[in-house]
């Protein structure tokens, strides 16, 4: 099986809005590997956040990963300007359309990584035939559109799962969600390589403290999986 290095993403969603390029700035000093742009619609999940001109805005205060999490539906109309303005990975969810698989083709099509996602209560079969697609599967670990919720603790078993009907693709499994040092350790011990996390990077405030709390993650998550 192949073996991705533990990300650290972490979550705009709990930065300071009002100095969001700083923000993005400080988070790469202290150590992100990505950056994790959540794109919510207000439709498919019930919270607003922001859209492509956003994320352009972002995009010279740092050459880290833009990985970004579309929590919209539909999604399709849009894949085209979250590339323009960016995005490096984009993954769309398995929920929000009838047509994932031509998603995530558009995605790959336009030059980017394609993630699907899915939410807490949507089985792993769902990707099974779109497995030879996709370069990420994310696996929300709270029922998305807010921050700051506890981790839902069936998805550890489904992280295993997906792990294994991977196999030796070349995917990376990414969890989203109440996801601290505790819940870092549980997720990467199941497989999980990628680790988003929202406040408990940004709930310091200082580029000293999310350094802290990036290592703090970083190193729980290697020691789990061994
Ligand atoms: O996508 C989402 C929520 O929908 C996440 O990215 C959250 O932003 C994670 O926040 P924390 O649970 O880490 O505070």
């Amino acid at each position: 099986m192949m073996t991705h290095p533990i990300r650290i993403a972490p979550s705009i969603l709990a930065a300071d809005f009002s100095k969001l390029g700083q923000e993005v700035r400080d988070v790469t000093q202290a150590g992100a590997d990505w950056i994790h742009l959540d794109v919510m619609d207000g439709h498919f999940v019930p919270n607003i956040t922001f859209g492509p001109d956003v994320i352009k805005s972002l995009r010279p205060h740092t050459q880290a990963t833009f990985d970004c999490h579309l929590m919209i539906a539909p999604a399709d109309p849009f894949l085209e300007a979250f590339a323009k303005a960016g995005c490096d990975i984009i993954t769309v969810h398995a929920e929000a359309g009838p047509h994932l698989h031509r998603s995530l083709q558009t995605v790959r099509s336009l030059g980017k990584k394609a993630g699907v996602s899915l939410n807490p209560a949507t089985p792993e079969d769902a990707l099974e035939y779109v497995l030879d697609t996709v370069d990420l599967v994310l696996v929300m670990t709270v029922n998305p559109g807010f921050g700051g919720q506890k981790f839902v603790d069936a998805t550890e078993e489904k992280i295993r799962r997906i792990k294994a009907m991977i196999g030796s693709r070349p995917i990376e499994i990414e969890v989203d969600g109440g996801i601290a040092p505790e819940t870092a350790a549980v997720a990467a011990k199941a497989g999980a390589n990628v680790l988003v996390a929202g406040s408990a990077i940004f709930k310091g405030g200082s580029v000293e403290s999310y350094r802290g709390a990036i290592e703090t993650l970083r190193a729980r998550a290697e020691k789990a999986r061994g």
